[in-house]
């Protein structure tokens, strides 16, 4: 996951390849609070492992719950199930930003707390408590529910029941307004079959229902769990006599068919590869349960070629540009959100309707969505329930024809996962230009690794990925320096001298003189690395610790002298340049192996300086050293680093120099990421 601050997307060029998305959210929650009402235990397979899921399985832990991780194998969870008791009479649930745990677990706390006598409070963070609850309460108290709301009436913060049990009114039909959320009724629809023992409980939906195939997901779910509701058009629902929770022992969790929107679009907007063809999704098909699923329709719509299995989608792009749409999005809440960036790749105004829902999920979507495709060159009209979309007027007779109207921009996601992952796919517009995703970690709601997904498939050109080189003599700070660059701008890191290190070691262990350039370049060559969990492994054997000694450090110094040896090294180094960009430190990145880097810094201390910079960092660790012949060590390095014949540690020509004598290491970050920033379009 990106938890930084912002990152930059560099233009990309095209997309090819698989992916395996992680569960759906809609179908991860709801399962989760039907194991935990069941009677016995489920396993439930490739669980959505996100905030939202986090957010219900701490709440479920909380009621009493128990559930174990990684059981009954690697990738399950068997959650054993209280079977409509209520293990807990009180407690306050924190549910984040969660909709998918706040309207169920209000539904069933408040039905079982009157049942059995309990008091609950249900709060989120402040955004949860702007985003109206209030059908689902009045639907609840029509029962005999105790429900206060503890602040704005129709609002959480909620307080379910008064510790007493009550009677409930059953026998009418309970209302629930259909047009706000389904949520609304989907949460009645999985907490009534706890009271439905006696008798069969019926809801009437008020006003036309909307996204319903996610009722289709709630029922077909519900019937998993031994609970077969009939529907009697989209306006009644009976729950029937008898109703319990029963377990199907195990239950698979398909992926996310909304995640699955953001790798459709990726397929119809990105130009294919060389040894690829298109992009394919598993783990989510054509016989998906969820409603939108449907996006592949649209998608085909604006002129996607897609074909696909029951569990496994394919998708190539097919008309080009794409097709503008006027569509009715109803069906497909979520996943249209990701129509919006399609259509800024249409030739004409798309139309996306009857989309008012989105007014009131983690964020205002239809305003954010104008907001930020607007900052990109978009012509953007909203209403209350629609959203126009002209793109960035393109062409070569457009008024700026090297960036075909588009314009840089940073985007900001207003914590809403969607708005973030959307416009990911906007760096593939054709005017070249920079997206800046702001907030990135926010997609952690639904898809924690949706960047590393979304590059793994994706290619920019080479010179296109950023590179950050950081070159200077040993002990100066580069390493350190280059870590904490990368780490905050979301960059893959590379320590070249590492690679040189690994060589000399490698001919440590194989026996190989250090005067036989032939055989060190053999070495090199094959070099049997291997990068995990922060820690470097050499044919199998963690070189971690040893890699660091001063005398590593000295023999790397030497091998390195061979330009066998560097040209053995060179395509591996050239590696590390991947989506979204690298810091690369060592002795010759500006120079010779990233000569095309667009910021490159020499940095430099005094000699004294680093000895003992090198002196601490060694006692640190527990190594004794002097500083006396760490500086002569350190002297001798230099000379021949900066003496031999190839690739000698010099400045690069347009190299910023850094002399960190007087800075301190967070003081040379920020210098750096002030000249990157610099750097950046405007
Ligand atoms: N600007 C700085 N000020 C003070 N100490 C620093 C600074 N930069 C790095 N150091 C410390 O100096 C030591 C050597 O840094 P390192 O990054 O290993 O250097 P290099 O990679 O250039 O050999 C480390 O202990 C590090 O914490
Ligand atoms: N790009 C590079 C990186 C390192 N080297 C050589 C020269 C250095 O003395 C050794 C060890 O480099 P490393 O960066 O790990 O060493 P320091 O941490 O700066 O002491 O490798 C090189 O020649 N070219």
């Amino acid at each position: 996951m990106y938890a930084i601050d912002h990152l930059d997307i560099p233009p990309l060029s095209g997309a090819g390849g698989t992916v395996r998305l992680p569960g759906s959210k809609s179908i991860s929650n709801r399962v989760l609070l039907l194991a935990a009402l069941s009677v016995g235990q489920t396993d439930i397979a490739d669980l959505l492992d996100s905030d939202d899921t986090r957010v219900m399985l701490a709440a479920l832990a909380q009621l009493g719950c128990r559930i174990e991780t990684e059981t009954p194998g690697p990738g399950w969870l068997r959650v054993h199930g209280i079977g409509g008791e209520l293990p807990v009479r009180e407690g306050a649930l924190f549910l984040g930003n969660a909709g998918t745990a706040m309207r169920p677990l209000t539904a069933a706390l408040a039905l079982l707390a009157s049942r059995h006598g309990g008091k609950f409070e249900l709060s989120g963070i402040p955004r949860m408590h702007e985003r109206p609850i209030g059908d689902l309460v009045d639907a609840l108290r029509q029962l005999g529910c105790p429900v206060d709301c503890l602040g704005q009436e129709g609002y959480p913060p909620l307080r379910l029941g008064n510790g007493a049990a009550q009677a409930l009114t059953l026998d009418a039909p309970i209302r629930v307004r259909g047009d706000v959320s389904s949520q609304f009724l989907t949460a009645l629809l999985l907490a009534l079959p706890l009271v439905a023992q006696d008798r069969p409980v019926t809801i009437e939906v008020v006003g036309e229902l909307i996204s319903k195939p996610y009722i289709e997901i709630t029922l077909n779910l519900l019937a998993r769990f031994g609970v077969p509701v009939q529907r009697e058009g989209w306006s009644r629902f009976i729950i029937p006599a008898g109703s319990r929770y029963r377990s199907p022992g195990q239950i698979h969790v398909e992926a996310d068919a909304s995640s699955a929107s953001y790798f459709i679009a990726l397929g119809a907007i990105a130009p294919p590869q060389p040894g690829h063809d298109g992009i394919t999704i598993e783990g989510v098909g054509l016989a998906s349960i969820q409603g939108d699923i449907r996006f592949v329709e649209a998608a085909r719509q604006m002129g996607a070629e897609i074909s696909g299995e029951a569990n496994r989608l394919h998708i190539r792009r097919g008309a080009w540009p794409l097709r503008a749409v006027d569509l009715d999005c109803n069906h497909i809440p979520d996943a249209a959100m990701t129509l919006a960036v399609m259509a800024l790749y249409a030739e004409g105004t798309t139309t996306l309707r009857n989309i008012a829902s989105w007014r009131v999920k983690e964020t205002d979507r239809i305003a954010a969505m104008a907001t930020e495709c607007r900052k990109l060159g978009a012509i953007m009209e909203e209403g209350d329930d629609f959203l126009r979309i002209t793109p960035p007027q393109g062409g070569a007779t457009a008024p700026d024809s090297t960036t075909h109207g588009w314009q840089p921009a940073a985007i900001h996601t207003y914590d809403d996962h969607r708005v973030a992952m959307c416009f990911s796919l906007a760096a593939f517009n054709p005017g070249r230009v920079r997206v800046r995703i702001e907030d990135p970690k926010c997609v952690a709601k639904t898809f924690p690794d949706y960047f590393e997904t979304l590059f793994d498939v994706c290619e920019a050109e080479s010179g296109a990925i950023p590179v950050i080189c950081i070159d200077g003599p040993t002990a100066s700070g580069k390493g350190t320096l280059a870590a904490e660059v990368a780490r905050q701008l979301g960059y893959h890191l590379l320590d070249s001298g590492a690679l040189y290190r690994a060589t000399a070691l490698a001919a440590q262990d194989a026996g190989v003189s250090l005067d036989d350039e032939p055989a060190l370049a053999r070495l090199a060559a094959a070099l049997p690395l291997a990068f995990r969990d922060h820690r470097i492994f050499l044919a199998g054997r963690d070189i971690t610790d040893p890699l660091r000694l001063e005398s590593t450090g000295g023999m790397a110094s030497r091998v390195s002298q061979y330009p066998a040896v560097r040209s053995a090294l060179h395509a591996l180094q050239l590696s590390f340049r991947r989506l979204p960009g690298l810091v690369a430190d060592g002795r010759d990145m500006g120079t010779v192996v990233f000569p095309d880097a667009p910021l490159k810094v020499y940095l430099t201390a005094s000699v004294a300086q680093r000895a003992q910079r090198r002196h601490k960092q060694l006692i640190s660790k527990g190594i004794s050293a002097s500083i006396e012949d760490l500086l002569a060590d350190l002297q001798v390095r230099d000379a021949r680093d900066m003496n031999r014949s190839t690739a000698p540690l010099k400045p690069a020509e347009d190299a910023l120099q850094l002399d960190n004598s007087e800075l301190d290491i967070e003081q040379s970050v920020r210098q750096v990421l002030n000249w990157w920033q610099g750097r950046q379009q405007p």
